[in-house]
């Protein structure tokens, strides 16, 4: 589940221009998962926009509890 979502925004994405996206695990605390994210140009160059994201494990009866 969604806990926190940080998203800078660098540069315009061209409208029709193909991206590369990249995330990785940064780093685990029990039921918790950092998570980094960016989005380039193809060739790496040119950073359009950079995310870091909080997920926690959740249970579905969690869910259910609305
Ligand atoms: C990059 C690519 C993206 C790309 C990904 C793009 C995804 C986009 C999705 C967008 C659409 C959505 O997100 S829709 C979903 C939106 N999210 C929600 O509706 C979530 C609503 N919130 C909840 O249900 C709850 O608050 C939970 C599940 C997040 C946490 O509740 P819980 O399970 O009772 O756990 P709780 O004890 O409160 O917290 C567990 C641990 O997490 C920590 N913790 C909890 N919330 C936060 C928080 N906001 N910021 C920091 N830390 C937090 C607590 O301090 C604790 O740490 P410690 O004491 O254990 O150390």
């Amino acid at each position: 589940m969604t806990a926190n979502l940080n998203i800078n925004y660098r540069s315009p994405i061209p409208l029709g221009s193909t991206v590369l996206i990249e995330s990785t695990l940064d780093k685990e605390e029990g039921k918790k998962k950092f998570i980094l994210c960016s989005v380039t140009s193809t060739d790496g160059s040119r950073l359009h926009t950079e995310a870091t994201a909080l997920f926690v494990s959740i249970s579905v009866s969690h869910l259910l509890r609305g």
